[in-house]
């Protein structure tokens, strides 16, 4: 009998499921759930890239999504030992700088901050409840998006308020930490040089962030206290002017579980688009111009960002592009880029649209990548790292 790693990443959108072997990172299986929701698909193959059957209907919620997988695994995989499971947990809080095993005294803190990322928290803990119940007394490791940003320096952890609020945690964490140590431990693995300088990677998913890194270590994040901050995402509303927050209460009378709901689920690409959708796929096959509007402010926003980022770096090396909208779309990659030779991004449009590797002009000052993202590798290897023994043995 051999023992496996399962790792569970649930984003806004989508679950995300891979089982490790227990030595080296061969992956055994790798589920995917996507646009969960009335039209959510779930799919779930082995090592050879085989369906395994996870049954028929739309996946409407991330608990259906892992019942599924975990149903499946257990009855198309019954030889493999589950000896750890690592878990995304999109936000750690201040204490956290690096994954922890999980208790019960973990998850009551982990719990109290659900209302700051509402969209994943919960999915989050619900996870971890549900191996928990499935896999009772297999160790459980934590790994959290926000722990690769608590390099950020003052000026970028804090906002202009009265001090006590930082000092009780009104900080900016940033997220999507998971993806940004995935890719810049691949960068320093192919092009080392490149790792050692300034590099502003652009999550580009449901969710979306971009984060400046300069010798290997998160300078500076778009995204802030929640998940909400930054870049304009599926139903995030992204950077938003608090005065707007102030109207909502005092001119629509709108209390915070209406404001919340706007921001977080009725906003971004689905509100822009005139509730057409949050999918990217669909605006771009839509001809509708609300959808046009809604890809071009997206768009408009990932450019002025990058410019604060290089600002924040003192310049830039390398882009690179990941997330599911930033690894699939060349249409997104090239509005982004084409308007900014100014700063030395040279799009080569056929390697672009060729999701090749590097998608800049040989000799482009600004090197420009997409590097597909793998949250799950990095969940998996600090959850074999902290559950050593365990993982090894079997
Ligand atoms: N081929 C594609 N072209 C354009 N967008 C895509 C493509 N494939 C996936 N996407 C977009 O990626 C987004 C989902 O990204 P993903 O990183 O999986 O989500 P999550 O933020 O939930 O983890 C959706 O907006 C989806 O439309
Ligand atoms: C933090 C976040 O928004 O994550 P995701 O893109 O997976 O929804
Ligand atoms: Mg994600």
């Amino acid at each position: 009998m051999s023992g496996a790693i399962l790792t569970l990443n649930a984003g806004s959108s989508s679950l995300k499921v891979a089982l490790y072997a227990e030595c080296g990172e061969r992956q055994l299986a790798r589920g995917h759930a996507d646009r969960i929701g009335p039209d959510g698909t779930l799919t779930l193959t082995d090592a050879d890239g085989a369906a395994l059957p996870v049954g028929a209907g739309p996946v409407a919620t991330h608990r259906d999504a892992l019942d599924r997988v975990l149903e499946t695994l257990a009855r198309a995989r019954p030889e493999d030992r589950i000896a750890a499971i690592g878990h995304r947990v999109v936000h750690g809080g201040i204490a956290h700088e690096a994954p922890v095993p999980v208790t019960e005294g973990l998850l009551d803190v982990l719990d109290r901050l659900s209302q700051f990322a509402p969209l994943h928290q919960p999915h989050n803990l619900a996870g971890i409840r549900a191996a928990e119940a499935a896999f009772p007394g297999t160790p459980q490791v934590a790994c959290f998006d926000t722990a690769f940003h608590r390099t950020h320096p003052f000026v970028n952890d804090t906002f202009a308020l009265p001090r006590r609020f930082y000092d009780r945690g009104v900080r900016r964490y940033g997220f999507h930490g998971l993806s940004y140590e995935y890719i810049t431990g691949e960068l320093a693995r192919t092009d080392p040089a490149l790792a050692r300088g300034r590099v502003i990677i652009a999550h580009l998913g449901n969710g979306a962030s971009m984060c400046g890194i300069r010798g290997g270590r998160s300078v500076a994040s778009t995204m802030g206290f929640s998940a909400l901050d930054g870049l304009p995402m599926g139903t995030r509303c992204g950077q938003l002017d608090p005065g707007v927050v102030l109207y909502l209460m005092t001119e629509e009378g709108m209390d915070a579980a209406a404001i919340s709901d706007l921001l977080y689920t009725q906003s971004g690409l689905l509100g822009l688009s005139g509730g057409l959708s949050n999918d990217m796929r669909t605006l771009e096959a839509s001809a509708a111009p609300e959808a046009r509007e809604a890809i071009d402010y997206f768009t408009f926003r990932i450019r002025r960002e990058l410019g604060a980022m290089a600002a924040a770096l003192g310049g830039v090396d390398a882009m690179v592009f990941c997330g599911g909208i930033g690894e699939n779309s060349a249409p997104i990659r090239e509005a982004v880029c084409a308007p900014l030779e100014w700063m030395g991004v040279v799009l080569d449009n056929a390697a672009n649209r060729a999701h090749a590797r590097v998608i800049s002009t040989a000799g482009a000052p600004v090197q420009v990548m997409v590097v597909p993202t793998n949250e799950e590798l990095v969940i998996a290897r600090a959850t074999r790292a902290l559950t050593g023994g365990e993982a090894a043995q079997t």
